[in-house]
């Protein structure tokens, strides 16, 4: 599985626990930045991450801001990227089984380390069941499509 890596300052301390884990499972992962806590505007930094997943260039990403919440709203607006902010094991299992989240948003200011390590973990383990979930994920490319400008 190919992964992408990405948080702003806020971000910044859990996507090195968070590198940590994935390299300890063996995961190999992309970090895509920032590189240290100096402020950066989360959407210069997750903006292409989230694109680069809509063309398949990773199979998944995790990104990081102090919330997930920005990081999440950026990801969003591209279309193919299904973003969930997850902050506990159940949510981020669900994200999978029943969303098919290509990326995990996370809030460092919001869970610790060991909880992240647990939420990443499951996320990653996690199949998209399909079934009514395939019907209902794609009613949301549906309205991706609804909104899309007009090519003639
Ligand atoms: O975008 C966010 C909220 O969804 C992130 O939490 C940012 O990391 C946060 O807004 C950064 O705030 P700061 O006061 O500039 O550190």
């Amino acid at each position: 599985m190919r992964i992408a890596i990405a948080c702003d300052h806020g971000g910044f301390k859990l996507k090195q626990e968070v590198l940590d884990c994935l390299k300890d499972s063996g995961f190999q992962v992309q970090d895509c930045g920032t590189f240290s806590e100096a402020s950066v505007d989360y959407p210069d930094v997750v903006l292409p991450v989230a694109e680069a997943v809509a063309r398949g260039e990773w199979d998944r990403a995790i990104l990081l801001c102090g919330t997930g919440i920005g990081v999440a709203m950026v990801a969003n607006k591209v279309p193919g990227v299904r973003a969930a902010v997850a902050h506990d094991p159940y949510s981020a299992r669900h994200s999978r089984a029943h969303n098919d989240a290509n990326v995990l948003a996370l809030g460092e200011r919001v869970v610790g380390p060991g909880l992240a390590r647990d939420i990443v973990t499951v996320w990653l383990q996690t199949e998209f069941e399909g079934g009514r979930h395939a019907r209902r994920v794609g009613k949301i490319a549906a309205v991706e499509e609804k909104y899309a400008p007009r090519r003639s």
